[in-house]
């Protein structure tokens, strides 16, 4: 079993929710990055996702753009990102999904990206612009290298198609819980929980849900409604302004409350 799925077995034994900090891969430095993943993984994250900094990333807001641009001009590149990778996986346990638009991989070389891949220990993978009708291109390179493709359903995609999607594979669905770019929200949309109910009902995979969840109240009130929360902007703004504190608080939100009630 790989490390991805025993994370998700274990938390469903554990009745316990998913935290998903993300980060952009070289902000701050590439030779910060696995510093940073050891720090979340003990402040209790249950995966982490790094991002790949790509020119035009069509599904990112301000936060998460400005952080890929300041990663490029330091820069950073796939190959560099994926020897880091391959530097912290000796250092943490839990699972590493990369976050990449398409175009990178297919510069990279799809056959040489799911290997590399693979020695750097990562687990999965969000590709937000391959939809499921492209995704023969890369799928025999990622089973043979062992990495789950995660994919994302949104508040407009169709019920018979959001079964289809979740149809596929052992990862997780990452269910974006706004119609929009990444990004903090003051609320979640009217809707919300009606979807996730349906992804939910749906699913054969975990629900994670994500998109807009900035504090530790919202990540409880999300998760309430589905098996683990992604938390990405926020996460990225704390790290960048150095709030190490604020950062614990909100990556810790499930363990602590966990803690509290033994
Ligand atoms: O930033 P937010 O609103 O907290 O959402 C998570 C998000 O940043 C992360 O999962 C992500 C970053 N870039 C993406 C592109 C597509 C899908 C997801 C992502």
């Amino acid at each position: 079993m790989n490390r991805l799925a025993e994370s998700l077995r274990q938390l469903q034994a554990g009745n316990k929710k998913a935290f998903v900090p993300y980060i952009m891969a070289g902000d701050g430095g590439l030779e910060c990055l696995a510093d940073r993943l050891v720090m979340l993984e003990w402040f209790g994250a249950s995966s982490i996702e790094v991002g790949i900094p790509f020119s035009d990333p069509v599904a990112d807001g301000p936060v998460n753009q400005e952080a890929g641009l300041r990663s490029l001009a330091r820069g950073t590149t796939l190959k560099g990102t994926l020897e880091q990778l391959a530097r912290a996986r000796a250092s943490i346990s839990i699972p590493i999904i990369v976050m990449t638009y398409l175009n990178p991989i297919l510069a990279y070389g799809i056959d040489e990206f799911c290997r590399d891949s693979k020695e750097a220990g990562i687990d999965g993978i969000i590709i937000p612009d391959l939809p499921i009708e492209e995704e023969g291109l890369m799928e025999p390179s990622l089973v043979n290298a062992g990495i789950e493709l995660i994919r994302l359903v949104t508040l407009t995609t169709p019920p018979e198609r959001i079964r289809e999607i979740t149809d596929k594979g052992n990862g997780f669905v990452y269910a974006v819980t706004v119609k929009g770019i990444t990004g903090g929200r003051d609320s979640f949309q009217d809707g919300l929980a009606a979807f996730l109910a349906e992804v939910k009902s749906v699913s054969r995979l975990p629900v994670f849900a994500g998109f807009g969840v900035s504090t530790p109240a919202q990540a409880r009130e999300l998760a309430s409604l589905c098996d683990g929360v992604i938390s990405g902007s926020r996460i990225v703004e704390l790290l960048h302004e150095g709030k190490m504190d604020e950062l614990e608080e909100l990556v810790s939100c499930f363990k602590k409350e966990k803690e509290s009630v033994i």
